[in-house]
Order: C-alpha cells, then structure tokens, then sequence
C-alpha cells in the first residue's frame, strides 16, 4: 500500500454520501483511501435526521448512508459499493486469489454487516430506547457485538497473520476496522476474550488508509 505522501489521485467523478461516525460509509472511505480514489465527500447528518429527506431518499429509499454516486450510477450499501469498486479499480486488490481465503473474507465481512452492525445502528438502539428503555440499548449492542465478536476470533484465527488473513489487507478488514473500533470506544465491549480482534484493531491504526478514513478525520467531524 502506498503511503500518504506517494498517494496520486485517479481522475473520477464519485461523490460519497457519508455520515463521519457510520461504521458503514467508514468502510467505504478505507476502500476508496486504498484504491486512491478521489471522491467529494457529501455530509448526512444521522442525528439531525437528513437521511430521511426527500432529496437522500431518492438516493437510498432505506434512508441509510453510504450512498456512492459514479456519473450516473448510485449504489447504497456499503459491500455493494466496496464490490462496484473492486471491479471497476482492480488495482489495490480488495480479495485474494485464494478461494479459500476469498470465502472468509465474504464470510468475515458478513457477520460485520449482517449478524453484528444492525443491531447497533441508530434506528435499531432508538427503536429499543423508545419501546423498553434507554439503559438496554448497551447491553442489547454488547450482547450482539459479543456473540459477533466470538465468531469472528473463532473463524480468523487459523488464517490471520499481520491483518485479517495475512500480511495484505482485504475485504473483510474494511468491515473488522470501524467495527472493533466502535465496539471499544464506543460500545465498551470487554475485549478480553478476542485477544486476535485487539491486535487487528492496533495494526490497522497504523494503516494511512485507515487513518485517513477514521471519523475525527472527516469534514462533518464535530
Ligand atoms: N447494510 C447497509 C447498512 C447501512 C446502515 O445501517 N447505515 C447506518 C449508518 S452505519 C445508517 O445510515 N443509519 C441511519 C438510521 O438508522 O437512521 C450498509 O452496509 O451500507
């Protein structure tokens, strides 16, 4: 991966719908960081409810960021967005060649956005606030993250080396990044038993790619 310094951006014409605290859009950002390309990055304030105006949900009728717009192609959801840029921009591979490895990748990155991250996403813990009360949201997002975070130790561990599954970075360390990242400092999960999810979370902070998609580093940081 190349550093900050030797980064050349690639002419396109893609705008990110992005809110800066989404584990979702955070992907994203990692993916399009890795791949160098550059994109104007388009704020939605979650908590000021902007993903429910008329003009975002044309671009996403689930009223959820990330949206990508490429010309004129618009693509929600973060994996398909990540998979539309891995096909259009193979250069910084985003899957090994190894079939094996590829399905855990696929494997690893769906617990993040199917079995783990919408149980905590902000309409879900608001849902639980309304309907039992505000001090459950953290234990129903630990319990999930939990039994994720278990899941994914179990399966990584065989095939892990500097980061997910060896010394590159694919696919599913976009998803495990942001989601670690907001477990802990977010969420509070006791990391105790995912001694292989705390290394992966310090050696992706030390990624420019990563760093630069961190949410302090967005324009709509507050
Ligand atoms: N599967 C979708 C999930 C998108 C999603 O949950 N986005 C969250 C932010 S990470 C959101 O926009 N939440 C707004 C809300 O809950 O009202 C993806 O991976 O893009």
């Amino acid at each position: 991966m190349a550093s900050d310094s030797t980064v050349i951006p690639r002419e396109s014409k893609l705008q990110l719908y992005s809110y800066f605290r989404s584990s979702c859009s955070w992907r994203v950002r990692i993916a399009l960081n890795l791949k160098e390309l550059k994109y104007e990055y388009k704020a939605v304030n979650l908590l000021k409810g902007e993903q429910f105006s008329p003009e975002f949900a044309k671009l996403n009728p689930l009223n959820m960021v990330p949206a990508l717009i490429d010309g004129d192609i618009v693509i929600s959801d973060s994996l398909a967005i990540i998979m539309y840029l891995e096909e259009k921009h193979p250069h910084h591979p985003l899957l090994p060649q190894d079939l094996h490895r590829k399905a855990i990748h696929f494997q690893a990155a769906n617990i993040v956005c199917s079995s783990i991250q919408p149980f905590q996403n902000l309409s879900a813990l608001n849902y639980i606030e309304q309907k039992i009360n505000s001090d459950e949201k953290l234990v129903w997002a630990q319990y999930h993250i939990t039994k994720g975070f278990a899941a994914l130790e179990k399966l990584l561990k065989p095939f892990s080396g500097r980061y997910a599954t060896g010394d590159d970075v694919f696919l599913a360390d976009l998803f495990l990044a942001p989601q670690i990242h907001t477990a802990i400092n977010k969420f509070k999960v006791d990391m105790t038993e995912f001694p292989l999810l705390c290394r992966l979370d310090e050696a992706y902070s030390k990624l420019p790619a990563f760093l630069a998609a961190m949410p302090d580093a967005q324009p709509d940081a507050v």
